[in-house]
């Protein structure tokens, strides 16, 4: 199977196009305006412009006001919101729209009770605890769960074109999602390291269907 790629925090036309060209299945607007990857929707609505057909938008939010939630949908309507904060099953339902939730991976965490909380999300992305909600490049601990799952799982904290391969054997993931590890500054995303996280999820692929062949 081809494990989805999204890139996330995109700011500069540059960087989407070099994503695009890598192949990336998803680009991630993050609408949260303490993060230092925070782009305004208008910002978000210029980027997604370049974006060719079945690339899919998603726009990040914690904690959002239905305001936000709702200039975030003007901008791009076509968008797949991504839930990263403290919002509760309810508050994800209520925008009627398509999205996925995350889940902060610590100890105790129990993904299949998660799952059963936001049953209508497509899929439960896992991402490390760290200070800020997310984006901290911090991988956790992915002993923690359970081989694979009966639903999408979006893979993210701290993956790299070192350590996205790994995390794919372990976790068979339905996506990989990367921001830090494809930066050369918070917001800034480097081609040669987009390009290279691709291949290597694209490698990782083929040894993965080799390995079950
Ligand atoms: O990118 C951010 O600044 C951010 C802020 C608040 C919540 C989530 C954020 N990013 C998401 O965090 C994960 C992991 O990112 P990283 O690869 O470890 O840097 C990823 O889904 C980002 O989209």
């Amino acid at each position: 199977m081809k494990t989805r790629i999204k890139i996330c925090g995109l700011t500069r036309e540059v960087d989407v196009e070099a994503a695009v060209e890598a192949g990336a299945d998803a680009i991630g607007f993050v609408f949260y305006a303490k993060s230092p990857r925070a782009v305004t929707p208008e910002r978000a609505k210029v980027l997604a412009r370049l974006l060719p057909p079945f690339v899919t938008p998603v726009g990040l939010f914690v904690n959002a006001t239905d305001a936000e939630l709702q200039a975030g949908l003007d901008a791009l309507p076509n968008m797949l919101i991504q839930f990263h904060g403290d919002e509760a099953p309810a508050d994800c339902d209520r925008v009627g729209r398509p999205f996925i939730r995350a889940a902060g991976v610590g100890p105790g965490f129990d993904l299949l009770n998660f799952r059963q909380s936001f049953s209508s999300a497509q899929a439960i992305l896992l991402d490390a605890v760290v200070e800020g909600y997310g984006g901290g490049g911090k991988v956790f601990d992915w002993s923690l769960l359970p081989p694979s799952a009966p639903f999408p799982v979006v893979l993210s904290g701290g993956l790299s074109a070192a350590n996205v391969a790994d995390g794919m054997a372990r976790i068979r993931p339905w996506a990989v999602d990367v921001s830090s590890g494809v930066e050369s500054a918070k917001g800034i995303k480097d081609a040669g390291l987009i390009q290279a996280f691709c291949r290597a999820v694209r490698d990782a692929d083929a040894a993965l269907a080799r390995e079950t062949s």
